[in-house]
Order: C-alpha cells, then structure tokens, then sequence
C-alpha cells in the first residue's frame, strides 16, 4: 500500500491526515496502529480521514494510535478544517463536518491564520448515553468512586466521545502512566473512557493534563478540554468561558449558556507531507 498523507498537530496532539477523495483508503484502519507508530511508522496520535458525505460539506473518520475508532476528535477536526481548506477542497471558511459524534462545524478565521474555531455542539451529561454503567440518566458530578483502594472524584461528560474528570489540586503530583490506563478501562466505562486531570488555576485559567483512550498521554486532547472545561462549570469551579493550559499548548474553551453548545478554538500546523509505505 503507497498512501500520500499529511502530518498536521493541534497543541502538539498529532495526526496523519488522508485525503479520502483521492487515496485508496479501503483497508485503513488495520495499517492505522502501524501508521502511528513512532519508531516503525510516521508517528502519530491518531489518523484521521477525509471523506465526502451526503449530508454535510465532509466527512472525518479518526483512528487512534492503537486503532481504534473514536467518535470525535477536538484537536483533529481543526486540523482537518484548515487541510481542507489550505488543500483546495473548499472554498469555504466555514463548513460543516460529519462525524460519529454528530455534525461539528469548524470556522476558520478570514486572514487565513492558523487559529479555527469549532462549534463542538451540546455536551452530553446523563449517565446512560455517556456511557457510564449503573447511573441511569444521573448526572455523574463530584462522583466518589474507589479503584484498587485509591478514592477519585469524577465528573463525566460526552463530546460525543467519553471522558472522566478528575480535579486535583496539583497537576504535577499525578501518576497519570498508572492512573490513566486503570480509570481507561474501569469497569463503569462500557466503552472505556478518556482521563482528564484538571488544576484549577482560578476561574479562567484551567491546567490540564490527559490520559486518551486508545492513544495513551497525549500533549492535548481538544475534546478533553471541552469535558474539562463543562465538568467545571458543574462543579462551580471556573466561569463559562476559559483558557485551557494544555501541555502542548492553551485552548480557548466556551459553554454558550444561551444555545448550550461549547466552541473551542486553537491552533492547527500542517508539519509535513510524505508517503507511507506498507508491506
Ligand atoms: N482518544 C479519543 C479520540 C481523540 C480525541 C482527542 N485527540 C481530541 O483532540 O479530542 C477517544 O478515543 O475518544
């Protein structure tokens, strides 16, 4: 397989981007785990598809760096916005894009810099869809839960995809390479969970770090910020709209109380463009 593709990140989250309308892409999925890895392959976070849609203006399909598929991708879909955009493929500054996770629209700024921003829709809080086992249509906030006798407060939102908060009061104290991959795949989380720690620096200005299904630490996670921003709008602890301090880099997060969707803008980097080669 000879599959042209472009490498872009998002705060340091990386991803090999595919033109779907003109690469063969059949069988993706299974090259997508050797695609990312870093020694063997490109190297990435993820991969991520460019497909025509029915429906909207385009499709993204995201593969993790173990491949599997995720729903949605908040650092992928900026990137996948200004690719298509700096690609030729529209005209457009702002478009819509389907996804598992439902229709996102990104919206690129008129002087073309690499700033987007994404209407990431309406959070989803009620236990059941998130999902978490056992809660109904509870709203999982402040939650006490115990893992291998270790008490963690959780608070769980969707972005379409699943995602655990946890405040702590300093970010550089966690073990997340041992609490991550445990509260992953925690026996509440039907289908496994992303894991967001958060500091709370004051009401605007939130540290976060993340441990991503399917890809591990990563430096960011666009729609983690989005859960962590919205876990702490619920908690109280910080105001609608906020920066998020990311290790990779911020990400400016908004809860619009008034249509109840949250926007993320942030950078996008097209880093280089190649050829993988598969056996
Ligand atoms: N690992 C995530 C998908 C990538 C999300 C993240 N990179 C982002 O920027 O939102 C999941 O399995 O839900």
């Amino acid at each position: 397989m000879q599959l042209k593709f472009s490498k872009w990140h998002g705060c340091g989250n990386d991803f090999v981007l595919v033109n779907g309308f003109n690469e063969n892409i059949n069988d993706i999925q299974e090259h997508s785990a050797a695609i990312c890895d870093r020694h063997f392959g490109v190297g990435a976070d993820g991969v991520i598809l460019t497909l025509p849609s029915k429906t909207c203006d385009f499709r993204m399909q995201i593969f993790n760096s173990d491949g599997t598929e995720a729903e949605m991708c908040g650092n992928g879909i900026r990137c996948f916005a200004l690719d298509a955009y700096k690609s030729g493929l529209t005209d457009k500054l702002s478009f819509t894009v389907e996804t598992k996770a439902g229709i996102m629209r990104p919206r690129l700024t008129a002087d073309n810099k690499a700033s987007v921003c994404v209407n990431m829709g309406e959070p989803v809080l009620a236990g059941e869809q998130i999902p978490v086992k056992g809660c109904g249509s509870e709203h999982i906030i402040n939650k006490q839960i115990t893992v291998d006798d270790n008490q963690f407060y959780i608070t769980c939102v969707s972005m379409g995809n699943p995602h655990c908060v946890i405040f702590v009061d300093d970010i550089k104290k966690i073990d997340i390479n041992k609490w991550g991959p445990v509260l992953e795949k925690y026996e509440i989380f039907p289908n496994k969970t992303n894991v967001e720690f958060v500091q709370v620096i004051n009401r605007t200005h939130l540290r976060m770090r993340v441990w991503e299904r399917g890809a591990a630490i990563t430096l960011a996670c666009g729609t983690g910020a989005c859960a962590s921003l919205v876990a702490s709008v619920l908690n109280d602890l910080c105001d609608r709209k906020a920066r998020l301090e990311l290790d990779g880099g911020d990400l400016a997060i908004a809860w619009d109380e008034t249509d109840n969707n949250v926007y993320m803008t942030g950078p996008a980097k097209k880093v280089f463009e190649g050829i993988y080669y598969s056996e």
